[in-house]
């Protein structure tokens, strides 16, 4: 559903990506891995219309988005969780929610999409008056996650959701993602938490230096050795 063609882009005349190719399939996980630096988060923002593509190309079903604002990419279905906690913390869960429907292109829709995200996630129901800083680390990239299903999203682009999460937090966030995928959803995740990452993806990617380095099935990439020596952080060698 999503195909990116020797993308080359950066930040004004940096630039950073280098020539990245790679496509997703629909209803699959992907994650994306890569050393510090690599360039993994700014592929999220070539995708999502915040980056300056110098070449190349990026296909949505096909259809040709390079370089469209990132409220036509949601009007297109595509939703991005950045990096971070990005929730308000002195509102309530439910006013985050309502604040996630603002940018929705169907406004009479959003109450409705409210009531179906918390059938989903009961939690957010229960604590719907809570404050969201009262959540616990899981529970507010959950809050997140939710809000960026008000928007009836086909692909979510979703930066490294488990940092500053308790393994036993990092599975719920997974597995909310594996439902999601189970739906319908098309996710594509950085995440530095590779092994944990991939055990729980269809597929794999490996950036480095802004360059698609490996791409294939993600139980192909666990059994890598040359992936092992990536995870600590080391220059892939022989790698084409
Ligand atoms: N807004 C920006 N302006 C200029 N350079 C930037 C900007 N954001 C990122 N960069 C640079 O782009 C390069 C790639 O950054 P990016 O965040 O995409 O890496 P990453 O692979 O996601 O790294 P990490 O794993 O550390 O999050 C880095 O050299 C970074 O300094």
């Amino acid at each position: 559903m999503l195909e990116l063609k020797d993308v080359h882009g950066g930040y004004g005349k940096i630039t950073i990506l280098n020539g990245v190719s790679f496509s997703v399939p629909k209803a699959s996980i992907t994650t994306v891995i890569g050393p510090n630096g690599a360039g993994k988060s700014t592929v999220f923002k070539a995708i999502f219309g915040l980056l300056n593509i110098q070449s190349g190309q990026i296909l949505l079903d096909g259809k040709d988005v390079t370089r469209q604002k990132p409220r036509q990419m949601i009007a297109h279905g595509v939703t991005y969780v950045p990096q971070g906690r990005n929730v308000v913390p002195q509102l309530s869960v439910y006013h985050n929610l309502e604040l996630g429907g603002i940018t929705s292109p169907d406004q009479a829709r959003v109450r409705e999409r409210i009531e179906k995200v918390m059938d989903q996630f009961p939690m957010l129901r229960e604590f719907r008056n809570r404050k969201a800083i009262e959540l616990s680390g899981g529970q507010q990239k959950q809050l997140e996650v939710a809000r960026a299903l008000l928007l009836d999203p086909k692909l979510i682009l979703i930066d490294e959701p488990s940092i500053g999460l308790s393994p036993n937090l990092v599975q719920e966030v997974f597995q909310t993602l594996m439902r999601l995928r189970d739906n319908g959803v098309t996710i594509l995740m950085v995440e530095q938490n590779a092994k944990a990452a991939l055990a729980m993806s269809d597929y794999g990617l490996v950036l480095e230096l802004g360059q698609t380095r490996m791409h294939d099935r993600a139980e192909t990439l666990l059994g890598d050795p040359r992936v092992g020596q990536l995870f600590l952080g080391g220059h892939v060698e022989g790698i084409a």
